[in-house]
């Protein structure tokens, strides 16, 4: 493959004992997104995006990263346009990063990895019931993943490291209530889609990835405060959660499109 040999790694990765190959896995994520040959589509539209930061709830470590989770009873978080057919609900967003500045994204642009990644993930909830529900559909999810660089301190994301330490271990949860994470999103409309899957288990190909081009900028204190989270419960021996990514998968048959030329 253009970067690494896939299987073996992701069979061997110790955070998901995910099977060598989802069986008849043909679109799995993250991968490697190769600028030359993406494909420019004029049809895709610009991506709409409609946050209302009241429809916050609260931070929790889940074991895996920190999510912020929103209210999805309503239509009041949003986005709608890009490669999407239907508008979806902002359920949660989370990050991913390494132990050390030289990786920790889960997708890669030419085979470089960013130090971290952010998820927006979001369901399609004009045609499903439920997040359970889209969570099994092809076109049940849209996650927007934004890179993170190092670089001038951020605003926005200082306020959620400074909720951090209270999430320190695993199955611990905070409220946290209005902030609109557009905040975490560059204002560059350029980027690229292609159709995946969740990256953690259940790895279901029900995701529609729309990664921005441009990256935001955080500073070392802000990543290291990433790296003070644990995997592990209060009692348990600490791990920190650190390499929270999954390896790279096979582009197979899909065809990565840019929004821009
Ligand atoms: N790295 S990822 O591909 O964006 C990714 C991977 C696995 C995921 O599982 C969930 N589940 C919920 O958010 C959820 C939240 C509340 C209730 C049920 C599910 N979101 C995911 C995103
Ligand atoms: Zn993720």
């Amino acid at each position: 493959g253009a970067c690494c040999s896939y299987r073996l790694r992701d069979a061997l990765h110790p955070l998901w004992q995910s099977p060598l190959a989802i069986p008849g896995g043909t679109r799995q994520s993250p991968i490697n997104i190769q600028w030359r040959d993406s494909v420019y589509d004029p049809f895709l539209k610009p991506l709409k995006i409609a946050y209302d930061p009241t429809t916050c709830l609260h931070i929790w470590n889940n074991g895996y990263s920190f999510l912020v989770e929103f209210d999805d009873s309503t239509d009041r978080s949003i986005i709608v346009g890009g490669p999407l057919k239907n508008q979806y609900r902002l359920k949660q967003f989370h990050f991913h990063w390494g132990a050390i500045n030289d990786w920790g994204s889960e997708h890669t642009v030419d085979c470089k990895f960013y130090p971290a990644e952010l998820h927006l993930v979001h369901w399609n909830a004009v045609e499903y019931p439920s997040f359970e529900e889209a969570v099994m559909e092809g076109n049940g999810l849209a996650v927007i993943g934004v890179f993170l660089k190092l670089g001038a301190r951020h605003k926005g994301l200082q306020t959620l490291v400074d909720a951090l330490p209270a999430v320190r271990h695993k199955d611990t949860v905070i409220e946290f209530d209005d902030f609109d994470p557009s905040c975490l999103i560059p204002s560059c409309p350029d980027y690229w889609t292609y159709a995946g899957s969740l990256t953690t288990p259940p790895l279901t190909e029900s995701v529609t990835w729309i990664i921005k081009k441009k990256p935001i900028e955080v500073d070392e204190d802000q990543l290291e405060a990433f790296r003070t989270l644990l995997f592990t419960s209060d009692g348990e021996e600490e791990r920190r959660m650190v390499d929270n990514f999954r390896p790279l998968q096979p582009l197979m048959n899909r065809t990565v499109r840019s929004s821009f030329r």
